[in-house]
């Protein structure tokens, strides 16, 4: 936070705020860092937080990421990216959005202001980087993440004895236990072999630890969120927060953990703006979704504008040959450009914003960090909801696939009936439409499909400091 502060004092940010920047600047904020942080706001920047519920904003945010953005949902299974597309049109109702961030929520959504948190688990993001902190000594998260790309948690290949994680195989004399439809190479118990091993901590692998680590992680909210969805009747799982971070691993940990509980009648579905969902509904709170009618033409460059930006924005921490290429943050200085563009951008289209207040941007201020992924692909046939695309476009972004994938669900009883190890092969995305994916009511479908919606756009203002590698085209070209 302090080099948020720093970083935001450096460039003035604080004064772009009314004519000359003489208004005092308010800014939208969510999460607990709207409150931890809202002092120290005040005193080195002068800046008012002003604060809006977290779960409030985590679903408007989704909704309307969802509504606006074409591509913003994909699935990733098998190291395959299919997208998902969700707009006004769509079913999207009812849906669990399940959030990792440090810790995790599970909110049900049945509608545009619908919501009931249903519940949450203390094991998430914190949790895998608090655990790699104390295992591997290291401190950076982008490391640990690429350190897991390396592991190797479980494999039968390196023979008994010399991994972390303890498998059905290790426990059956190298069989499965089909009966119950576990295969030998699932995980029977995540760290579960140290135990027979006289080791410690410097015998072990840094990398393979992280790998268990973010399986055990991944695994436990994937199962946890299968049980909830079915607690409550939902068919679709929508997975947010920053801990995701498009990596191959975390998403294939989660989407096997889906399929297997489901019996592959679910898929778990991925956002493009998987940190940013709280921010973005803070910052609707200033700029509700424009508005058609005889006033919505007078800001349609904006409008514009604003969709262009989020379609393009898209903070994506996509791993390519294990390593990050999205938004690592380690020094800061150098990479900020782009928000310097984005606000000389902002300041050149203003007239055409009508904000609703004082306040000029959001921020979600629960953490350091920011940003999402557009998952690349590689590999592998595309799993049953693929085949009913047509429109699948070939799209490499991911070249180097996960090696490991002895997933706990790599067993009979998930759809494609002993998946779960990354194929090599042609990187491929697709595209499903929603109602491929299972409704839960159709009654909920027509209600969601009535009442002759538009296609909404939004501007994603200054909603994280993040630096990313992501060229800008559009904001250059406007800030020329
Ligand atoms: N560069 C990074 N630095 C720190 N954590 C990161 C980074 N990238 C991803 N993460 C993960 O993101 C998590 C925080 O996610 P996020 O910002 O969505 O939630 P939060 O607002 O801090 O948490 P909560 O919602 O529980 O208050 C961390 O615990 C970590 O697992
Ligand atoms: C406390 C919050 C909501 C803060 O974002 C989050 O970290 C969380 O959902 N934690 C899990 C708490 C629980 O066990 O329900």
């Amino acid at each position: 936070m302090e080099d948020v502060i720093d970083l935001i004092e450096a460039k003035g940010l604080h004064r772009y705020c009314g004519r000359n920047g003489t208004k005092e600047m308010r800014v939208k904020a969510t999460g607990g860092g709207a409150y931890k942080y809202s002092d120290v706001f005040k005193v080195r920047l002068g800046v008012v937080l002003e604060k809006e519920d977290e779960m409030a904003c985590l679903v408007s945010g989704c909704n309307v990421l969802l509504k606006a953005i074409h591509h913003e949902a994909f699935m990733y299974e098998s190291g395959t990216t299919t997208f998902v597309p969700t707009n006004e049109d769509s079913d999207l109702y009812p849906y669990l959005l399940v959030n990792i961030g440090s810790g995790v929520s599970m909110v049900k959504v049945s509608g545009d202001n619908e919501y009931e948190r249903v519940s949450g688990s203390s094991i998430g993001g914190g949790t895998y980087w608090g655990l790699c902190r104390l295992l591997t000594q290291r401190t950076n998260f982008e490391e640990m993440l690429e350190l897991s790309m390396q592991g190797d948690n479980a494999s039968v290949s390196a023979g008994i004895g010399t991994r972390v994680d303890m498998l059905v195989g290790d426990i059956y004399g190298g069989r499965d236990y089909a009966a119950i439809g576990l295969s030998a190479t699932t995980i029977a118990s995540s760290f579960g072999k140290v135990v027979s091993q006289d080791k410690s901590l410097q015998d072990y692998n840094p990398a393979d630890m992280c790998l268990a680590l973010c399986r055990m992680v991944a695994y436990n909210i994937g199962q946890l969120a299968h049980m909830n969805a079915t607690r409550h009747g939902i068919k679709r799982i929508f997975f947010g927060g920053f801990f995701i971070r498009g990596h191959p691993y975390t998403m294939e940990t989660i989407s096997c953990a889906i399929r297997f509980w489901s019996k592959g009648e679910m898929a778990a579905m991925f956002l493009r703006h998987e940190g940013f969902l709280g921010a973005v509904g803070a910052f609707l709170t200033v700029h509700p979704m424009v508005r058609g009618g005889p006033t919505g033409n007078r800001d349609a460059p904006a409008r514009k504008f604003r969709a262009r930006f989020v379609e393009r924005f898209s903070t994506g921490a996509p791993l390519t040959g294990g390593e990050v290429v999205g938004p690592a943050i380690r020094d800061v200085s150098e990479r900020v450009s782009w928000l310097e563009k984005f606000v000389a951008a902002t300041a050149s289209t203003s007239g055409s914003f009508a904000p609703a207040s004082d306040a000029a941007s959001a921020a979600s201020a629960g953490s350091a960090g920011s940003s999402a992924a557009p998952a690349g692909a590689a590999g592998g046939s595309p799993p049953p909801e693929a085949a009913a695309s047509g429109a699948a476009e070939q799209q490499p972004r991911h070249p180097q696939q996960p090696q490991h994938l002895d997933l706990p669900c790599a067993s009979g009883r998930s759809s494609g009936g002993g998946g779960g190890a990354a194929a090599s092969g042609p990187a491929a995305t697709a595209v499903v439409s929603l109602s491929d994916q299972p409704l839960s009511s159709p009654a909920a479908a027509a209600g969601a499909m009535s009442g002759g919606r538009q296609r909404m756009s939004l501007h994603v203002g200054v909603l994280h400091f993040s630096t990313t590698l992501e060229p800008f085209p559009l904001l250059a070209d406007l800030a020329r």
